[in-house]
C-alpha cells in the first residue's frame, strides 16, 4: 500500500500543525485533520486557527483547501484514510483507580471505538497521542475485538516531541522521529509506510525504528529527563537565594560541561505540560511494582509543584505578609512565550493564590484569551462572582500595570523585556514591587529605576548576607 489519504482524530496543538506540516510537504497526498468538537473545527476553517504558533497560519494557507482539510465528519474521514493518526487529548484522570495520576484514555478508547464502528478497508492506525506503555495493545485488542471481515490494521506508535511556541520549526527540523511497530513483516511493512510520509522532509538516519514498548516509553522517558533537568536547577536555585550564588552563574558554568549542555537550564517559576506525563511515567511504576523508581520520578514532579508555591509565598510575603485590598498585575498567563496554552500553566497558581488572600489581580497576556482566563480561574475554585468583582483582564501591558502594588511576571514573552519601566513604574504604587518569575528583565536598571525587585535563584543587591548555614557546607 502507498499512503494517499490521512486522517488525524485530534485537532488540536498536536494534530493541527503536525497535519499540516505534513501536507505541506507531502502535497501528494490529502490529509483530513478531523474533530468532535464543531467550533475548533470552524476555527481551524476561519483566519482566525484557534491555536497560535509562529508560523503555522503561513503553512495552512499554503495547503488549506488544496491537500490539507478541516472537518467535523470523522466518519468520512476514517473511511477514506489509509492511515489513522491518533492525536487526542490524554489528560490526567479526575476520578476512579489511578485518579490524579493514571492518564485518561477515554479519549483515545473512543478514537479506537470511532474506527472500529466506521472501518471498511484496511488501516494504519498511528498512537500519535502521549500513552502509557502497551496502550498500542489496547487499542489492538478494541479493533479486533470489532473488527469486520476483511478488514486488518497495523498499530504503530509515533509519538511527539514538538514543543508549543516552536512547533513548525520542531516539525520541520525534528531532531529524531520516532516510529513503533510490531515485530513482523505485517508490522515492518507499517513503519516503512510511516517512514516513507517523513522521508520527504526528515533524512532517513534521523527516523528511528523501535519496537512499540520502546516508542511509547522513550516519549514518557523523553519528556521525564527535560522534566528532570527543570526541577534540578529550580532545585538549586533555592540554594542560590540562601547563600548569594546566582543561578543564572551556575547554569552557565554547568551547561558549559559538554556533557551536560546549555539547553533546559533556565530556572523559573515552574508549571508545565509536562507534569501529566511524569504522572503517567509514576504511575507505570508503581503498577509494575517499582516502588523506588515511582518515588523517584514523583520527586521531580514535587520540586516543580514546590517551585511555584515557593515563589508565590516570597511574593507574599514581600509584600510585607498581605496582599488582601492590593493590586496585582500579572503579566503573562501562558505556560510558556509564543503560545496561548495555559494549561498547568504557574500563572493561575499565582493567580488563585493571590485572590484567595484578598488580592485584585489585573492580567494581560498577549495571547490568551479572556475566556480561558475565567475558565481556568474557575476550575481551581474561584467563584464568578469573585472573579467578576477582583479581577481585569487587559489589552496592554501599560494598562495592566496602572495603579498596581506589585508585578509578577510569570511568561517570558519578548515583549516583556523591551516595556517602559520608568512608565510603569511612574504610574504604580509606592514602593513599587516587581517579581520576575523567569529572570528575563533588566533587574540593574529596575533597581536604578527604583523599583523593589525580586527573582529565581539570586538575592538582589544583598549577596552573602544572613547565609542560613546551621553549619559550615564542609561539615555537612
Ligand atoms: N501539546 C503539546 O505540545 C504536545 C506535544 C507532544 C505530545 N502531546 C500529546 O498529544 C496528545 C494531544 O495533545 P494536544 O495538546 O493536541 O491536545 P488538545 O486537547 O489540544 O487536542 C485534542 C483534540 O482531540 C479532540 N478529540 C478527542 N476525542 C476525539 C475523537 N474521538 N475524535 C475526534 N477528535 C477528538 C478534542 O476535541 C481536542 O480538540 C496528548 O496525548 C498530548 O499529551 C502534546
Ligand atoms: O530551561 C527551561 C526550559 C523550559 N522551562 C519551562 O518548562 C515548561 C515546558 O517547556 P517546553 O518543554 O519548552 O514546552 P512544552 O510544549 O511543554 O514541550 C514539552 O512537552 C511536549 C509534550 O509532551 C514535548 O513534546 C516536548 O518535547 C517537551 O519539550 C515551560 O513552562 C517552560 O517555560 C523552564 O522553566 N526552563
Amino acid at each position: 500500500m502507498v499512503v494517499k489519504n490521512i486522517c488525524c482524530l485530534g485537532a488540536g496543538y498536536v494534530g493541527g500543525p503536525t497535519c499540516s506540516v505534513i501536507a505541506l510537504k507531502c502535497p501528494e497526498i490529502k490529509v483530513t485533520v478531523v474533530d468532535k468538537s464543531k467550533e475548533r473545527i470552524a476555527q481551524w476553517n476561519s483566519d482566525k486557527l484557534p491555536i497560535y504558533e509562529p508560523g503555522l497560519d503561513e503553512v495552512v494557507k499554503a495547503c488549506r483547501g488544496k491537500n490539507l482539510f478541516f472537518s467535523h465528519d470523522c466518519n468520512a474521514a476514517i473511511l477514506e484514510a489509509d492511515l489513522i493518526f491518533i492525536s487526542v487529548n490524554t489528560p490526567t484522570k479526575t476520578f476512579g483507580n489511578g485518579k490524579g495520576r493514571a492518564p485518561d484514555l477515554k479519549f483515545v478508547e473512543g478514537a479506537a471505538r470511532m474506527i472500529a464502528d466506521v472501518a471498511q478497508s484496511n488501516k494504519i492506525v498511528v498512537e500519535k497521542s502521549t500513552v502509557p506503555v502497551n496502550a498500542a495493545e489496547s487499542i489492538m485488542k478494541i479493533l479486533k475485538a470489532n473488527q469486520r471481515p476483511g478488514v486488518s490494521y497495523q498499530i504503530l506508535s509515533n509519538p511527539e516531541f514538538l514543543a508549543e511556541g516552536t512547533a513548525i520549526n520542531d516539525l520541520l527540523n525534528a531532531d529524531r522521529v520516532l516510529i513503533g511497530g510490531e515485530e513482523s513483516p505485517a508490522g515492518e511493512a507499517a513503519i516503512e509506510e510511516l517512514c516513507q510520509i517523513y522521508e520527504h522532509w526528515i533524512p532517513r538516519k534521523r527516523i528511528l525504528t523501535t519496537n512499540t514498548w520502546s516508542s511509547e516509553l522513550s516519549k514518557l522517558a523523553a519528556n521525564a529527563m527535560l522534566a528532570q533537568r527543570i526541577s534540578s536547577i529550580n532545585s538549586l536555585s533555592a540554594v542560590c537565594e540562601a547563600t548569594g550564588a546566582d543561578i543564572a552563574e551556575v547554569a552557565r558554568a554547568v551547561g558549559l560541561d559538554s556533557r551536560i549542555g546549555p539547553k533546559f537550564l533556565q530556572a523559573s517559576i515552574g508549571g508545565s505540560c509536562f507534569q501529566k506525563d511524569i504522572l503517567n511515567l509514576v504511575y507505570i511504576c508503581e503498577c509494575l511494582n517499582l516502588p523506588q523508581q515511582a518515588a523517584y520520578w514523583q520527586s521531580v514532579i514535587d520540586m516543580n509543584e514546590h517551585q511555584k508555591h515557593r515563589f508565590t509565598a516570597k511574593v507574599i510575603e514581600s509584600l510585607l505578609n498581605t496582599v488582601s485590598g492590593k493590586k496585582i498585575c500579572i503579566l503573562g498567563f501562558a505556560f510558556k512565550k509564543n503560545t496561548g496554552d495555559t494549561r498547568e500553566s504557574a500563572a493561575i497558581y499565582v493567580a488563585k493564590t493571590l485572590l484567595d488572600e484578598g488580592a485584585s489581580i489585573s492580567i494581560y497576556d498577549p495571547k490568551v484569551e479572556n475566556s480561558q482566563i475565567h475558565e481556568d480561574l474557575k476550575y481551581v475554585g474561584i467563584t464568578p462572582e469573585h472573579i467578576e468583582s477582583h479581577l481585569s483582564i487587559f489589552k496592554d501591558a501599560y494598562s495592566a500595570t496602572k495603579d498596581c502594588h506589585a508585578i509578577i511576571l510569570c511568561t517570558e514573552w519578548d515583549e516583556f523585556v523591551t516595556l517602559d519601566y520608568e512608565a510603569i513604574y511612574d504610574q504604580m504604587m509606592k514602593p513599587a514591587y516587581i517579581f520576575d518569575g523567569r529572570k528575563i528583565l533588566d533587574h540593574n536598571n529596575l533597581l536604578r529605576i527604583g523599583f523593589h525587585v525580586e527573582t529565581i535563584g539570586s538575592r538582589l543587591g544583598q549577596p552573602f548576607k544572613n547565609r542560613r548555614y546551621s553549619t559550615s557546607p564542609q561539615a555537612l
